[in-house]
């Protein structure tokens, strides 16, 4: 990853607590972050914040973001709904490396209520660390962003 991009953060209620983690966890490593919100863990709807996510994203390529509500699968649905967006839902390090070598994920989702905070840090440190491989998989991600019905 490029050491100057930013990285955007967005949760719903659900995801406060881990969001704030991840947070403090990526500006301890000297890596600029953007944190969207919600302030508190007052009840909101993850699309506003998936929509958020995926709107500051739109006009930078280098940006990676990271999407975290109960599940991770409300904010990565909504986060999806965007072209530019490629949000991978993981729950572990493995599968956050795979996101980036094989899909070139630039946002990352996870579930608050369904992995720990240890495994939620591994899975970022794997997403932040791990570079595109291209080749093959150059051909099939182009492919998903000309996708339409
Ligand atoms: O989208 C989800 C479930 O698939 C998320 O986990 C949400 O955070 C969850 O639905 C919020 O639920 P709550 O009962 O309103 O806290």
């Amino acid at each position: 990853m490029a050491a100057h991009a930013k990285i955007y953060l967005a949760s719903d209620h659900a995801g406060v607590e881990l969001r704030k983690a991840v947070a403090a966890h990526i500006v301890a490593q000297g890596l600029q972050v953007v944190d969207l919100g919600p302030d508190d863990g007052s009840s909101v709807d993850y699309p506003d914040y998936g929509e958020k996510l995926a709107m500051a994203l739109s006009d930078d390529a280098d940006a990676r973001g990271v999407a975290i509500c109960g599940s991770g699968i409300g904010i990565s649905i909504a986060v999806n709904r965007f072209p530019w967006a490629r949000a991978a839902l993981v729950t572990s390090a493995e599968a956050a490396r795979l996101s980036r070598e094989h899909n070139n994920a630039n946002v990352i989702a996870l579930g608050e209520r369904l992995i720990s905070q240890e495994t939620a840090l591994a899975c970022i440190d794997a997403f932040l660390a791990t570079d595109f491989e291209g080749g093959r998989h150059a051909r099939r991600v182009d492919k998903l962003t000309k996708l339409s019905p």
